[in-house]
């Protein structure tokens, strides 16, 4: 499935990523969303000032909960909504403004729908030139086109097949290939895995990624699954109630959230209250309310630093806090530094380690992990290590900006 380059539809042979012709591209933006805002009726914002831009090769992500206007944004960029206000320029020309709408068959974007959106009376090679012929390609093109990008998605022998005879993967592959054949400048998924099943949806998400790094497409990609957009994307753009919460790249997003609203919602996380005792250099250290020990940390986001006194809140992933070895019978004495004594309420084995859900003296419910070994049980009296490196200390009223946390998420009871 290698290929050095594509061939358009005037015969143009654009490199493909990897290539020495490649990293020359230009590396200006494709796209550029500015200011977007998308009403409906006088009452519904779904996308209130949208700002981010998709640079050749990229994979970015629009990322948020259900209603957050991911749709919304994706849909408009494809010019099947209008816009209500800012600015949308695509290869250098404005598709959107107060004042232009160029009409979505005119924009040179392919898209592929959660539904793939096959017809089900033509058969695969019928589908994936249907846009060709709309576009009025001659038919040696055609044919040529057509071959070229089932064998970059897989289905070459699949030419003849008619589409009712396709599995889920398969047709979706057909929607990849109609949304490529052209060789759009903006490949736009909406969600497309969301039909298939878990091991599908995993082998799919790797595919589409070989694919696109194969050709070097722009892609603008819409999910809620964080495991997707962290696994998917050069770039997550966070959503949240029609406004961008942050924008940056998956592991910066996951290890250095901007507020506690992003931290909330991409990942799990565990968080105490507390109160600033000592600053010293890049060190922040807070006295747990519910159990009176020191955790040192790293101050984050926000904008507002803390001072000492202040009320604060203590984050950590669950997988970078440790399960201790302490001995049973040390467990009533005074605790060091960033620990936390816990009570174990169920242990369950997955596979490759054991998941600990956990309780806190105050009743803040939590999960960690451990490895195999650490045979608890429920009732046991566990001590956690919180490591230094990877908390993060917030002032606490930058939890009122948070948005609902996720059954997952775990935050201490006031
Ligand atoms: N045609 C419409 N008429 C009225 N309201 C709409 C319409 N389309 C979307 N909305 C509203 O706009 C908001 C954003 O919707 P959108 O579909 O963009 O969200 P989303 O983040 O893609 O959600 P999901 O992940 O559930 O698809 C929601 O409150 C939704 O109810």
């Amino acid at each position: 499935m290698s290929v050095n380059a594509i061939s358009t539809e005037d015969g143009r042979s654009i490199p493909a990523a990897g290539t020495s012709a490649a990293l020359q591209r230009d590396t200006e933006a494709v796209l550029t969303v500015s200011g977007l805002r998308r009403t409906y009726g006088d009452t519904v914002v779904a996308v209130d000032g949208v700002d981010f831009s998709i640079h050749p090769g990229e994979i970015v992500t629009l990322l948020g909960p259900s209603g957050c206007g991911k749709s919304t944004t994706l849909r408009t960029v494809m010019g099947l909504e209008r816009a209500n206000g800012g600015t949308i320029t695509y290869q250098g020309r404005v598709v959107e403004s107060e004042t232009v709408s160029v009409p979505s068959n005119k924009r040179d974007m392919g898209m592929v729908f959660q539904s793939y959106a096959v017809w089900p009376h033509m058969t695969v090679a019928e589908n994936v030139s249907y846009p060709l012929h709309l576009r009025k390609w001659k038919k040696p093109r055609i044919a040529e086109a057509v071959d070229e990008v089932l064998a970059l998605v897989g289905l070459e022998d699949f030419h003849d097949r008619p589409s009712t005879k396709l599995s889920g993967g398969q047709q979706q592959r057909v929607a990849l290939a109609r949304a490529l054949v052209y060789r759009p400048g903006l490949l736009l998924l909406d969600e497309p895995f969301s039909n298939l099943d878990a091991r599908l949806r995993d082998e799919m998400r790797s595919e589409v990624k070989a694919i696109q790094r194969e050709i070097g497409i722009a892609v603008l990609f819409v999910t809620h699954d964080q495991q997707e957009a962290l696994s998917m994307s050069d770039r997550i753009v966070l959503m949240r109630q029609g406004r961008v919460l942050q924008s940056a790249g998956p592991e910066e997003l996951y290890n250095h959230p901007s507020s506690p609203a992003a931290r909330d919602f991409l990942g799990q996380t565990l968080v105490f209250r507390g109160e600033v005792v000592e600053k010293t250099g890049n060190r922040t250290s807070c006295r747990l309310t519910e159990a009176g020990t020191i955790i040192h940390g790293i101050e984050e986001g926000s904008g507002r630093p803390l001072n000492i006194g202040d009320a604060c809140e203590i984050s950590i992933r669950p997988e970078q806090a440790a399960v201790t070895r302490e001995p049973a019978d040390r467990l009533n004495e005074p605790l060091a530094v960033n620990q936390i004594r816990v009570k174990v309420t169920a242990a369950l084995f997955l596979g490759d380690r054991r998941e600990l859900q956990i309780v806190t003296a105050r009743g803040q419910k939590a999960r960690v992990f451990a490895p195999l070994e650490e045979r608890h049980v429920e009732g046991d009296r566990i001590v956690i290590e919180l490591p230094e490196v990877h908390v993060r200390v917030w002032p606490a009223d930058a939890t009122k900006t948070s948005s609902a946390p996720k059954a997952t998420i775990t935050r201490e009871e006031s």
